[in-house]
């Protein structure tokens, strides 16, 4: 490895192993579980260190945070000049424990229950949801010992289940034996009535109480419910003596859940409580980033600034307008871009800026030209229309992203293959002419 001294027979794999063995002697398990594991060294060319991460979030995240630690362990191991490089490799593996045949089967139950996608590694750290993030974390990594209860409250769709999951995933790759249990309060109260009509209610106790973590989601919804939190209290009790570790989401911390036994609100309070805001700007785009970039699909910083100025308050809505909008371009074979977006959304939002509208652009464009916007629109083929009818083609699909047989019937039922041919004629001039290119700016300016 140029750069490096005393290095130079170990391998690329070696010379991560020893950088990797430094780098967890200085940050905590959970850190180097969630950011280290996946990291997978690629090669060194010219001195550079070449590792592969997941994702470019993930990249992103290393760089910020942990470059100097990096640069810090290979300068120990005798580099000069320690340089590294990150590279997105999709689909890093992820390095299985080696465990005994009981372990694995138990680590495979726990598995089916979470949501593979709701792992730390996905989860974007914000202002909102920091101290959330800070507590689920410190609990993951010593069950039953941090906090206990944790209570996570916030309003819906703000990764209070994402957050209960990825302490799931953590403890279940990290402790392998243990028994880990999620569900929903609407599911606990079902099984229980099912449980006292067929007579089952040892086994009920016996699955419930069992476990080393138990995960219960929206647990407002047991107020009121007398025989539930009867059970529930039991329940609590047993795992708690026992220092399991016990997660409850809520939509409204313990005092505000309303005909809640006091003797059940008391319990809750007994941990650390930690809610969830709505997340900033900065924090909704780079979950669309992080969403996209989860699919194998990469969208312009402007689109997804778009989206997030639009849905504000609810992350689950912001990554359907994602899905929605990956689904449309796909499916209309269109490019990504603010205007594709703004179409393909008009019905989740009204855009919160002026769209473009195709009478508008020929308004322009005609008057440029010095043409009357019905002759562009009409059947002439003369040399004075032509050329700025493709100009308006094409800029109608660019700024308002409609698809090639809407324009066509736009320009009185022109076929579509017509527009096409526009368009890519204008594309051809604007490659080769900088009048084309200072045209197209100058009146996509008058457009604003
Ligand atoms: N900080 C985050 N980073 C990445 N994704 C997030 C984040 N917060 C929420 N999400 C995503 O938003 C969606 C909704 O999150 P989740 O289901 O955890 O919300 P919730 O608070 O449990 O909602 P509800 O109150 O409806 O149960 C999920 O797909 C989740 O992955």
């Amino acid at each position: 490895m140029e750069g490096c001294r005393g290095v130079g027979t170990l391998t690329q794999e070696s010379i991560w192993q020893n950088v990797l063995s430094y780098i967890r002697n200085n940050i905590t398990e959970v850190e180097y579980h969630t950011w280290f594991e996946r990291i997978r060294p690629l090669g060194i060319q010219g001195g550079v260190l070449e590792l592969g991460v997941p994702t470019s979030f993930a990249g992103e995240w290393i760089k910020k945070h942990y470059a100097d630690l990096i640069q810090e362990a290979l300068l120990h191991l005798g580099a000069t000049s320690p340089r590294f490089e990150l590279k997105v490799v999709p689909g890093t593996p992820v390095q299985e424990d080696i465990f005994s045949v009981s372990t694995q089967s138990q680590a495979r139950e726990n598995r089916h229950k979470l949501n593979p996608k709701y792992t730390f590694e996905n989860f974007v750290v914000g202002a909102n949801n920091n101290m959330a993030h800070a507590a689920a974390l410190a609990v993951a990594e010593s069950p039953g010992r941090a906090y206990n209860p944790l209570f996570i409250y916030g309003g819906v769709g703000l990764g209070k289940t994402h957050l209960m999951h990825a302490v799931g995933h953590y403890v279940a790759q990290r402790f392998p034996h243990l028994k880990i249990e999620y569900v929903s309060t609407e599911t606990f109260t079902n099984e229980l009535i099912n449980a006292i009509r067929e007579d089952k209610m040892s086994e009920f106790r016996e699955r419930y109480r069992s476990v080393d973590l138990l995960l219960v989601d929206d647990i407002q919804f047991i107020a009121g419910k007398e025989r539930t939190q009867e059970e529930f209290f039991h329940t609590f009790n047993a795992l708690y003596e026992a220092h399991k570790q016990i997660i409850l989401s809520s939509d409204r911390p313990p005092k505000d859940i309303l005909t809640l036994e006091s003797r059940l609100r008391s319990r809750f309070e007994w941990g650390l409580i930690t809610d969830i805001q709505p997340p900033e700007l900065e924090t909704r785009i780079a979950i669309l980033k992080m969403n996209a970039e989860y699919r194998g699909i990469s969208i312009p910083e402007e689109v997804l600034e778009y989206i997030a100025r639009q849905i504000t308050s609810n992350i689950r809505e912001l990554e359907g307008a994602l899905m929605r909008l990956i689904a449309y371009a796909s499916l209309n074979g269109v490019e990504i871009t603010k205007q594709v977006a703004a179409r393909a959304l008009s019905d989740v939002f009204t855009p919160k800026e002026a769209e473009y509208k195709a009478e508008d652009i020929l308004r322009v464009v005609a008057a440029h030209y010095g043409v009357r916007p019905e002759e562009l629109r009409g059947r002439g083929r003369s040399k004075e229309v032509v050329l700025p009818r493709q100009v308006a083609m094409y800029l109608i699909r660019e700024l308002t992203g409609a698809s090639l047989p809407e324009i066509g019937q736009f320009f009185q039922g022109r076929d579509h293959t017509t527009v096409l041919y526009a368009i890519q004629k204008v594309q051809e001039l604007r490659e080769q002419d900088p009048a084309m290119r200072q045209l197209l700016r100058e009146l996509q300016e008058q457009l604003g």
